[in-house]
């Protein structure tokens, strides 16, 4: 895979942080990936462990994720017997990751204890399991993300100095997305590209404002939040401002009615024969004597009515909100002009 497919984004800073990948990716050395929730921390991990060239696997780890008390099992492995429950041997992700690449996220999280254990194997290239005497050699690369500022959990003594010194051989920080909003199309365009229906979504310039303008707390994880609801949402038409709006939010009844359809945009045979200025109405009554009115009305119904079902794929309740009607008036207006649901 390209180093711009797997990371995203063309803007200077995410250039500069693709050279730094491309400069420090085959080393050994450790990193340390910072950044705001979402920005893509893990994503530049599998990127300096791709330009690495180690041949073993990346181990990601979430040091938030694990109870303190069985952590350092987790990365160091157990024998059979170690601890109440230690029924049979166990290999730690550290071992898991020999030849490759160890991904720590949340380092900060890591119990003081745990830390002391790190640093030593990564001073010394081996490891001991719990309950084991000996120590193993073990050929990992150190790969660490956080979202904190470990300098002030170092300063609360809540995070060992040396062991910053250690991780932090180089450090990368990944950019929120509010400072990269010219990437937004880039990125929603990729997004599409993997998406199951491959379709990107259509914005008009108000929508693409809306989207450079908001604030992105959750950053690129947000905006896949976006694009995957915009997409379902949207299918087929174009995102206006106050769609892209609605689409920020999970919530559904937030949704605008669909823009209704207006009567010239509706191709038929009567109607495409009826531009939309008053002066083609004028002459289609004179040219025609007479025109008829209801049925003219009555094939924008059908149209209209079939747009909605068709975007609610069926639905007959979403078509109903979507026309600003009772699902019952619809219900009775489809079996006037004769429509089923699809
Ligand atoms: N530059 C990018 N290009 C493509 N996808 C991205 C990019 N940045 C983030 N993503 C996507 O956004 C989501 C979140 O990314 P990731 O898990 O790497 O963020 P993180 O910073 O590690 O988050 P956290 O701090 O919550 O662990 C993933 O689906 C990831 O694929």
């Amino acid at each position: 895979m390209r180093l711009d497919d797997l990371l995203v984004g063309d803007t200077p800073v995410m250039q500069s942080l693709k050279r730094a990948i491309v400069l420090i990716g085959p080393s050994t050395v450790p990193v340390l990936i910072q950044g705001p929730t979402g920005t893509g921390k893990e994503v530049v991990a599998k990127a300096l462990h791709m330009m690495s060239g180690r041949t073993g696997p990346m181990v990601p780890l979430n040091c938030g994720a694990i109870p303190a008390d069985l952590l350092e099992s987790e990365l160091f492995g157990h024998e059979k017997g170690a601890f109440t429950g230690a029924q049979a041997q166990r290999i730690g992700l550290i071992e898991q990751a020999n030849g490759g690449t160890l991904f720590l996220d949340e380092i900060g999280e890591t119990p003081l204890n745990v830390q002391v254990k790190l640093l030593r194997a990564l001073e010394t290239q081996t490891i001991q399991r719990v309950g084991g005497g000996t120590p193993i050699p073990v050929d990992f690369r150190l790969l660490s993300a956080t979202h904190r500022t470990l300098s002030d959990d170092v300063a609360k003594k809540r995070f060992r100095e040396d062991l910053l010194f250690r991780i932090e051989v180089f450090a990368l920080t990944v950019p929120a997305l509010r400072d990269r909003t010219e990437d937004i199309p880039l990125i929603l365009r990729k997004m599409a590209q993997a998406s199951a229906s491959g379709s990107t979504l259509q914005l008009t310039p108000e929508a693409l404002e809306v989207l450079c303008t908001h604030d992105w707390p959750g950053n690129v994880r947000e905006l896949r939040n976006f694009h995957d609801r915009a997409q379902v949402l949207f299918r087929n038409r174009t995102i206006g401002a106050a769609d892209a709006q609605a689409s920020l939010h999970p919530t559904i009844g937030q949704l605008r009615p669909a823009v209704p359809v207006a009567p010239a945009a509706v191709p038929d045979a009567t109607m495409d024969s009826c531009g939309d200025t008053a002066t083609d109405m004028k002459s289609l009554i004179l040219e025609n004597g007479t025109v008829d009115l209801r049925g003219m009305l009555q094939k924008v119904e059908q149209r209209v009515i079939d747009a909605a079902l068709d975007l609610s794929e069926g639905s007959v309740s979403q078509a109903a909100d979507m026309l600003r009607l009772k699902r019952t008036t619809l219900i009775g207006r489809m079996q006037k002009l004769g429509i089923r649901p699809c």
